[in-house]
């Protein structure tokens, strides 16, 4: 699900207020938002104005907020779709509450908290993919780019440069990406909210009359998704990029009362965003075909974000007060030109080479097996012997009218040139018998063997197996228990000791695991605690200023007892906290390893399962007689084409039983080959037909 092939979507969010001006604001129905306001420089004239949005947030919980605005974003992302949600409006008027929330409170927190347990919770339900999550987060103040996750180690990936070496930077495909910022591999909805607050915590903050805690900077806090198949043969896999954008927020000097640093600040938010319109403009115009993205450091890191192939969604934060209707005013009409502006999602799908070369690989092979078969049975002058190959299939159908040494040497030649998988395909298609046997195969004539599929009254039973599982109690059917059951099987016999293993590992990550909660919760209540001493620090200052200063005798500045307090207890808590976190760290790595350790075990005890379920099943029973009869040589625990090769020095002996001389020439011979590789069919079979002379 996505918002695919349509205009940006756009929110309007009101922030709570005792004094809505209902005179001035009117919601209308379908999202539309009407407007009054008294210009005083044209004679006190009424002037109205409507605008368009998709809905209208008033007086609505965080939860259905991120329902109506961020849901079907963030299932497009997994899906392969680029998204963006961005908060937009006036310093005060709600973009980082609807963004991040209150770190205080659960029910409270924003989007980006709840965008990555959706994100989470999809991964788990997913079992179908892989899906791999990495986040970044980038802040933009004062026209300088900075990396909020950059104290935060284990990068997997970025070329963190550090804040000086960081820049915006064009990708092939139209995309952005911005140099020196780190990529933060995560696993689980903790370990992303983890370095989302440490993000905070690294943000910069300042105090304004309509702001205690206004952001100074803009936010884009970015998800990168990878989901790719579990099955070897889907060489196809998708990426997406979610971006949460926090901006800051514009402010009319006058009234936010800034000064100093935070009216340099004001100055760089307001052009920022003034370059922000422009772009806007520009791209919902189509007859404008130069977009201006390179005149900000913010329009060009979003240049891949603001429309086009991304599922786009704006919130325009506005205050609901009369006071503030200007700015209001200008808030819906960006977003009203944000609305103009066209989107064109498409699932960023890419091919991985390397599962391509191994899928056009195995096709050169069964082609190459096919052309074996044809040289060999020309080569050897059959007359009159149709083969079909179905290559589809892989299966060998019919083959009529060879002598037994012929069908041999093509089992050997074709070992030789074409390894394993059609020998063993071939195997199991075609029937040896001794000449004359009654009930043929393949409409056996004279002395010679039939290869085909046989009527079931005319297959002849193989020799029971002796193994002593429950599939091979005196089962003559061929076809092979479901997985499943063997599976568990396995499991219990041959896979035991593997079997036993993972499930040690497993154990033992879940005890980590259990440890890593445990600590987080320390490391979070810690930074919980921080940030209420930080404002009773702050209030106390306040109050402290509002009083006057102290002096010592010696006209020195004397902090207040209650200050100094909390001073010192928040020092204390940050040397806690920088232990707790390290702590926390190094049983993340620890939880990491033991994943690690349960996916080696599981790959291999299926890896193991498959081959033995391959050869206790799947192989023939000439090999299968072979494999018993080699005593130590176990299915499972030798490569199949390891137990073919057996069947073959088995079929040489057979060969050479009448010249015992031959053989120690033929091994020197089969040691060359293996060295310098096989020669042509042809040559095998004269080689072999020699040697029987
Ligand atoms: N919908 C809301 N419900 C409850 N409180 C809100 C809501 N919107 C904003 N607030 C409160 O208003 C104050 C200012 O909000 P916030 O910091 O999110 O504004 P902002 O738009 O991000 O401002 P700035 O641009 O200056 O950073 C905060 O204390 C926040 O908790």
């Amino acid at each position: 699900m996505s918002v695919h092939g349509s205009d940006v979507k756009v929110f309007v969010r009101t922030r709570p207020t005792a004094h809505f001006a209902t005179d001035l604001i009117e919601y209308l129905p379908d999202g539309q938002v009407s407007i009054s306001s008294l210009k005083a420089a044209v004679n006190n004239q009424l002037f109205s104005w409507s605008f368009r949005s998709d809905r209208v947030l008033h007086d609505v919980s965080q939860e259905e907020v991120y329902e109506s605005v961020a849901h079907t974003v963030v299932l497009g992302a997994l899906d392969g779709y680029n998204g963006t949600v961005m908060c937009f409006g006036q310093t005060g008027s709600g973009k980082t509450y609807t963004m991040t929330g209150t770190n205080e409170s659960y029910r409270h927190r924003g989007i980006i908290p709840r965008a990555l347990q959706e994100l989470f919770r999809e991964v788990e339900q997913r079992v179908s993919h892989k899906i791999t999550v990495h986040l970044s987060y980038l802040e933009i103040y004062n026209e300088t780019l900075q990396d909020l996750l950059s104290s935060v180690r284990n990068i997997s990936s970025g070329d963190n440069g550090g804040p000086c070496g960081m820049s915006v930077v064009e990708e092939p495909g139209g995309g952005v990406s911005v140099r020196g910022l780190s990529l933060h591999l995560v696993h689980s909805e903790e370990e992303a909210l983890n370095l989302l607050f440490e993000g905070e915590m690294n943000r910069i903050i300042g105090a304004h009359c309509l702001n205690r805690n206004s952001s100074r900077s803009h936010c884009i806090f970015s998800i990168h998704i990878e989901s790719r198949s579990h099955m070897l043969s889907e060489a196809r896999y998708v990426t997406s990029k979610l971006n949460l954008v926090d901006l800051a927020g514009s402010e009319r000097l006058g009234k936010t009362g800034s000064e100093g640093q935070v009216l340099k600040e004001a100055m760089y938010i307001n052009k920022s965003l003034s370059f922000l319109e422009q772009a806007i403009l520009a791209l919902g115009d189509r007859r404008r075909d130069h977009v201006p993205f390179r005149q900000s450091k913010l329009t060009h890191a979003l240049k891949d974000s603001l429309g086009g192939n991304c599922n786009t969604v704006l919130v325009a934060n506005i205050y609901g007060e009369a006071a503030q209707i200007e700015e209001t005013l200008s808030t819906l009409r960006f977003a009203s030109r944000m609305k103009c502006v066209q989107t064109e999602p498409a699932i960023n799908e890419h091919m991985d080479p390397m599962l391509q070369v191994k899928r056009l690989q195995k096709e050169i092979q069964l082609l190459k097996q096919e052309l074996i078969v044809h040289d060999t049975l020309v080569s050897t002058h059959i007359h009159a012997v149709p083969s079909q190959v179905d290559k589809h299939g892989g299966y060998l159908t019919s083959l009529t009218k060879c002598s037994a040494p012929i069908i041999k040497t093509i089992y050997y030649a074709l070992n030789e040139k074409a390894g394993f998988s059609l020998f063993q395909l071939s195997l199991q298609s075609i029937q040896l018998q001794p000449p004359g046997t009654k009930g043929t195969v393949g409409k056996l004539e004279g002395s010679s063997f039939g290869v085909g599929v046989a009527p079931l009254s005319e297959r002849h039973s193989r020799p029971q197996s002796t193994r002593k599982n429950k599939f091979h109690k005196g089962k003559e059917s061929r076809s092979p228990p479901p997985k499943v059951e063997a599976f568990e099987v396995f499991k219990a016999q041959r896979g035991s000791e593997i079997n036993y293993i993972l499930k040690e590992n497993k154990a033992m990550l879940l005890e980590r695991r259990r440890q890593l909660r445990e600590l987080t919760d320390v490391v979070n209540a810690a930074k919980r605690e921080i940030d209420h001493i930080a404002v009773m620090l702050q209030q106390q200052r306040e109050e402290s200023q509002h009083q006057g200063q102290f002096m010592s005798v010696e006209g020195e500045p004397v902090m207040e007892e209650a200050e100094l307090d909390l001073v010192l207890r928040l020092q204390e808590l940050k040397t806690q906290y920088r232990q707790q976190y390290k702590e926390l760290c190094s049983t993340r790595a620890e939880v990491n390893y033991c994943e690690h350790l349960v996916d080696q075990c599981r790959t291999r005890l299926l890896t193991e399962f498959e081959s033995w379920y391959n050869e206790s099943f799947l192989l023939p029973e000439e090999v299968q007689v072979i494999l018993q009869a080699g005593g130590s040589i176990q299915p499972g625990l030798i490569p199949v084409e390891k137990a073919l090769a057996l069947r073959f020095e088995h079929l040489r002996h057979e060969l050479l039983a009448d010249s015992p001389g031959a053989m120690s020439y033929y091994n020197a011979h089969t040691r060359t080959l293996q060295r310098v590789g096989p020669p042509p069919a042809h040559v095998l079979y004269h080689t072999l037909m020699e040697q029987r002379v």
